[in-house]
């Protein structure tokens, strides 16, 4: 992999043949993919070191040609919206839009935009101090440069989803990553069953790493209901229509490491997909890498990193409630060879027993009717969560499963 020559060859073969053919894979790596193995190098688990390999990238980890990215990524001229929430950072928001002073209105305006246009937006000006962001950056660089037997103490299960991770799959190909993720409210919620009365796991190293992560969470939650608040007075309803849904929330803050990649040509850090849950804030280092693809034209725009900013996208969630007024992007994130990057996602989620279906306030049986069936968020998350343990020969459950045949 290290050679000119070699890398020259990798791309001539690119579009011609399948990925599990594109190095000198023996059975045992392939094998290797179909049940992955922990990782043994704790600065970079998921490169493998052979004799045989110098540094390889797993064929599990080797996206199918026409998902790969470009070897320079586009950076639109026009990119995601950037929204200044200082409108409602320190003055209540209005319960209704049209009430709002002109300040707020015209945010309004913005966020209805972003949301109709992208999916996307960065917001400034949001309210969570730097100093929780750049703790909780802190204690992610921390607990990732451990050994890799201290990570592996933290080590999700089949009954337990949270703590640490490094073999999530996105429809079914490896991602270039290793995670920690916690929930923001352990409460044990009535009626679940053991998978969704998650307990967070904590580790003794880096000290400090629960503090930061709990602080951090609080702040990011506040933001969280602001941001649901516009979005409501944004499709016309009162401003805390959508918060009931988040009592027993479950909500989820994943610590995001992408190693240096050697081939970052032919693997994701994440793989494309959207968002199931409502809303996402994400944070991110100065290393770019998400991708977002843009509906006008299908193109893969990069996100530029703005410091102290959040990238806010709607989930699954919020495309049903809103019955296709906004739809859940598609992004994905490439990796590159020099830097690794951190990154932060909050994934706003309702409480389990939620039962997603469009407002009905929206829903008019002549005129626009109801574009998907109900369905159960526990379950669904569920099933999102046990297919991203495992590779699966199927597709996981998507929110069109559940669009209406009309
Ligand atoms: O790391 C990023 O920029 C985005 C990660 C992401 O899309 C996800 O974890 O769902
Ligand atoms: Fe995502």
């Amino acid at each position: 992999m290290k050679g000119k020559k070699h890398n020259k060859n990798l791309q001539q073969a690119e579009d011609k043949k399948r990925p599990d053919s594109l190095y000198p894979i023996n059975h045992e790596r392939t094998q290797a993919s179909r049940d992955p193995q922990p990782l043994s190098n704790s600065h970079n688990p998921c490169v493998r070191r052979g004799k045989d390999m110098g540094s390889l990238v797993d064929a599990a980890f080797v996206q199918a040609p026409e998902h790969r990215p470009k070897p320079t990524a586009t950076e639109a001229v026009v990119g995601i919206p950037r929204i200044d929430l200082s409108p409602v950072l320190h003055s209540p928001i209005p319960t209704a839009g049209g009430a709002a002073p002109p300040a707020v209105s015209s945010l309004l305006a913005e966020v209805e935009a972003a949301c109709r246009d992208w999916g996307f937006f960065q917001v400034i000006n949001h309210g969570v101090p730097s100093e929780l962001q750049d703790n909780i950056m802190a204690a992610s660089k921390g607990f990732f440069a451990l050994p890799a037997e201290e990570k592996w103490k933290m080590k999700r299960d089949e009954v337990n989803p949270l703590g640490y991770y490094d073999t999530e799959h996105t429809k079914n190909v490896r991602d270039w990553k290793e995670v920690f993720d916690f929930i923001v409210d352990e409460v044990p919620v009535p009626g679940t069953d053991e998978f969704l009365s998650l307990r967070n796991r904590w580790p003794e190293y880096p000290p400090g790493f629960r503090e930061a992560c709990e602080k951090y969470a609080k702040a990011v939650n506040e933001l969280a209901f602001r941001l649901l608040e516009l979005i409501a007075l944004t499709l016309g309803l009162p401003a805390k229509r959508l918060n009931g849904f988040f009592k027993d929330q479950s909500s989820f803050i994943r610590l995001n490491h992408y190693p240096p990649c050697p081939s970052p040509h032919l693997a994701l850090g994440v793989g494309r997909h959207k968002d199931p849950g409502a809303l996402t804030i994400l944070a991110q280092d100065d290393v770019s890498g998400l991708d977002v693809k843009r509906r006008s034209d299908g193109e893969w725009i990069r996100v530029k990193p703005i410091p102290n900013s959040y990238i806010i996208n709607v989930g699954d969630i919020v495309q049903v409630w809103s019955n296709d007024k906004y739809e859940s992007a598609e992004h994905r994130v490439s990796v590159n060879s020099e830097r690794e990057r951190f990154s932060i996602p909050f994934f706003f989620n309702p409480a389990h027993y939620v039962e997603v279906q469009p407002l009905e306030e929206l829903i008019d049986e002549k005129k626009s009717p109801a574009k998907y069936n109900a369905y159960n968020w526990g379950e669904f998350f569920k099933s999102r969560k046990n297919s991203n343990f495992k590779k699966l020969e199927v597709e996981n459950t998507q929110i069109y499963h559940f669009k209406k045949v009309v």
